[in-house]
């Protein structure tokens, strides 16, 4: 049998013969490997518990209910919508209900004039596909947005709209991972998004690791360091992948870190891919303020025009919170039209993001403002979670740093908290009996004991030897103290038991 036939049966016939179809053999291989800890193993089990907890009687075991700490997620742990989102979300997908005559009585006027505006500009139903790109007026309010965030031009055609950042992230390292040797560099820890995604497309990851000692500082250094140990190994490092506000750090950068970031990315020819969707979950804005990479590299003058920038946002996150919505952005800054041209070819071939997706980030960009109808019902919604999520950041961190062997740093942005647990030598024993990674292990006791579910460190890789999970503290604050009760009852348990 020639060589090729049979390399090529190899996956196709099953040792009688039969055809494999899909089987974990047969199928591409990069899928097989690719991992996403965020909704992983944890979660799937968390998913079995919350389906048994309907089915069986409670008592079968020691608590009433999940608490999905896993997932930045926030309305699914109760956080309310913003009113005027809503809507304005309502009228557009309705829009019988503007002729209604009780119309100004269920809505804002500028709740209603938004709706029209957005309809209008969607061609009246946000049933058709709209522009590949997005719709020209939410990019046109996106740039203006940029424009009056960060004080430079922005063009509403370098703006593409997509289904979350999820897939703009996707569609970019797509892109870059031109053949097997590519390399991309990554935080440790980081967002797993992108570890999966590089996986996904037959390209490598390059670490870079965060300093937890220094509030997850990101030093230059250790670039250096990660880009030579790359380029030793053969591979075509291509782009710096940074995370501001961090996931799961939540570390917010400073402008001179910034600034010596975007001069590592001029120096070794590096896209810099600006993963910004915690922008506004910045809960120290005096100490470690948001600044923009867009910003800082603008500022730093005509020298550094040369330098790629890929810039990320999304209406998951912040104090909007429409995750399900699926809506997001990403900006090209210094990215040759023809390969602009080719990100717009790619994106055409899934037609359009979800027009509701692309109208949450008008809102997002474009909400109310001073003197319009709804803007104090808008700052009050706003501003009361915002407040709320900083005391349950604080609140959080303050109560993990209080367990035995846990430091935890504070959140300065982002959802999580990603606490340091020293674990006894026979927990560390009894998981490898498991097969699981010490904190896996950990989390899956913490799961089945109180059924609040987190994600091992594990998941977001970590420096070798230590071992942490990541929390939301989006738990809603009446529920705060129940919380924190469980995982502290069960913390000490856990070093009783396996000490
Ligand atoms: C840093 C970062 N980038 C991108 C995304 C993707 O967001 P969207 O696709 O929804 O716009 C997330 C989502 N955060 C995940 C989801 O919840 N918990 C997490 O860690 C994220 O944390």
């Amino acid at each position: 049998m020639p060589l090729a036939v049979a390399r090529r049966n190899r996956y196709t016939m099953n040792a009688d013969g039969a055809s494999k179809g899909l089987s974990l053999a047969s199928i591409n291989q990069a899928v097989v490997k690719c991992e996403y800890a965020v909704r992983g193993a944890l979660a799937i089990r968390a998913e079995e518990l919350r389906e048994e907890l309907t089915s069986k009687a409670p008592a079968a075991y020691p608590f009433q209910r999940i608490v999905s700490c896993n997932i930045g997620n926030p309305q699914q742990l109760g956080q309310q919508p913003i009113t005027f989102f809503r809507q304005v979300a309502a009228l557009t997908e309705y829009p019988d209900l503007l002729k209604s005559e009780h119309a100004a009585k269920l809505f804002a006027p500028d709740a209603i004039a938004r709706a029209k505006t957005l309809l209008a500009a969607i061609g009246g139903s946000t049933g058709a596909y709209t522009h590949s790109q997005g719709i020209p007026l939410i990019r046109q309010n996106v740039a203006k947005f940029i424009e009056e965030r960060d004080g430079f031009p922005a063009d509403p055609n370098d703006i593409f709209l997509t289904a979350g950042a999820s897939p703009g992230v996707q569609l970019i390292l797509q892109t870059l991972i031109a053949h097997e040797d590519v390399g991309i560099m990554i935080p440790v820890p980081q967002y797993p998004l992108y570890t999966a995604s590089i996986a996904l497309f037959r390209g490598n990851a390059v670490p870079y690791f965060l300093h937890e000692e220094e509030t997850w500082g990101l030093s230059v250094d250790e670039l250096a360091r990660s880009v030579a140990d790359a380029k030793k190994k053969g591979l075509d490092v291509r782009a710096l992948c940074v995370i501001n506000p961090g996931n799961p750090t939540g570390a917010c950068l400073s402008v001179e870190n910034m600034r010596k970031i975007v001069d590592f990315c001029h120096r070794e020819k590096l896209v810099l891919l600006a993963d910004e969707v915690y922008q506004t979950n910045s809960y120290m804005p005096k100490e470690f303020p948001f600044n923009s990479f867009k910003k800082v590299l603008k500022s730093m003058g005509p020298e550094y025009d040369s330098v790629e920038l890929v810039s990320f946002h999304s209406i998951s996150k912040g104090m909007v919170g429409e995750c399900g919505r699926r809506g997001g952005y990403f900006e090209c800054t210094g990215v040759a039209e023809d390969v602009k041209e080719m990100l717009y070819k790619v994106a055409s071939i899934s037609l359009c993001p979800p027009a509701q997706g692309q109208i949450m980030v008008d809102l997002m960009v474009n909400p109310p403002r001073a003197g319009d109808a709804s803007y104090e019902q808008y700052k009050s919604e706003v501003d009361s979670i915002y407040e709320s999520l900083k005391r349950r950041a604080e609140r959080l961190a303050a109560a993990f740093n209080k367990l035995e062997g846990v430091s935890c740093q504070p959140a300065q942005g982002s959802m999580y908290l990603f606490p340091q647990i020293t674990l006894p030598p026979r927990a560390i024993e009894a998981a490898r009996v498991a097969k699981l990674e010490p904190d896996a292990l950990y989390c899956m006791e913490l799961l089945n004991a109180t059924g609040v579910c987190v994600v091992p460190g594990s998941g977001f890789h970590q420096k070798k030897g230590t071992w942490h999970f990541r929390s939301t503290f989006l738990p809603p604050e009446n529920d705060m103290d129940d919380f924190i009760q469980r995982i502290s009852t069960f913390h000490q348990q856990f070093l009783t038991r396996y000490s």
